[in-house]
């Protein structure tokens, strides 16, 4: 049976493209692929689609897509329904609660305001701690926010940590780890176990020496 996958672009595209063609997938056109969406592998029976994380676990809930290759980050932050199988120790980063230096949030009484695109990780780790705050929804560029006094402090995603030290922000704790996660649909995992069974296999023998 055919597998579709749906690959999340942007950061995570090229180091899942190079994964798959070590693991001997057909996935060269995806390398120059101007601003086509769908492809077909050269070698499996394998469509690929490439879509916003968000987006790519709607496709796998809803079955449209069998596999999705998404960032921890999106699963914890999205309800979803699928099965994680494999973690593909690539697109490596961590959530971290973040701020101007000498105006730690964590230690702050009371109401505090904190800016962030993950506000259902955000809530879950400030409920954990018992602390009144206040969610700021922000899209991007969230080492703005504490600079320019909407909040005291941000959650976001530190890889090299060079966007919060060029902005003179500090870490005060780390959330969680986290990497690209190899994601199937429920039905599909009963449905298409031996494609399945095959990709994890292939994508294991070519990732023994990796770590986040
Ligand atoms: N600095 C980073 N280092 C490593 N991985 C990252 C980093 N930022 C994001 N990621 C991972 O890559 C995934 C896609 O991020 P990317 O920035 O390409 O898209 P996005 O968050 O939807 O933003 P945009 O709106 O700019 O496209 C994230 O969900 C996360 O798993
Ligand atoms: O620790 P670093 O290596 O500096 O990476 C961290 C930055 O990367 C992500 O932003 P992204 O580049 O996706 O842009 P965005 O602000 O538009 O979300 C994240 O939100 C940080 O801003």
């Amino acid at each position: 049976m055919s597998l579709s996958i749906a690959l999340t672009k942007g950061r995570l595209e090229k180091q899942t493209v190079e994964r798959l063609a070590a693991a001997g997938y057909g996935i060269e056109a995806l390398k120059d692929k101007g601003r086509q969406l769908v492809f077909q592998d050269q070698v499996k029976d394998i469509r690929y689609f490439l879509v916003k994380a968000n987006d790519c676990i709607t496709y796998v809930n809803h079955g449209v897509a069998d596999i999705g290759v998404v960032g921890k980050d999106t699963l914890l932050e999205n309800m979803n329904e699928t099965y994680e199988l494999l973690d593909l120790k690539m697109g490596c980063c961590k959530f971290i609660v973040a701020g101007l230096k000498d105006k730690n949030p964590l230690m702050k009484f009371g109401h505090i305001k904190i800016g962030t695109k993950y506000p259902n990780v955000c809530r879950e780790y400030f409920q954990k701690r018992g602390m009144d705050v206040e969610i700021i929804k922000i899209d991007g560029s969230v080492e703005l926010a504490p600079i320019l006094g909407l909040c005291d402090g941000i959650v976001d995603i530190m890889e090299t940590g060079s966007t919060l030290r060029e902005n003179g922000l500090v870490v005060f704790d780390t959330v969680c780890d986290l990497s690209a996660r190899l994601i199937v649909n429920k039905a599909s995992f009963k449905l298409k176990q031996a494609e399945i069974s095959q990709l994890l296999e292939d994508l294991k023998k070519v990732m023994e020496d990796e770590s986040c």
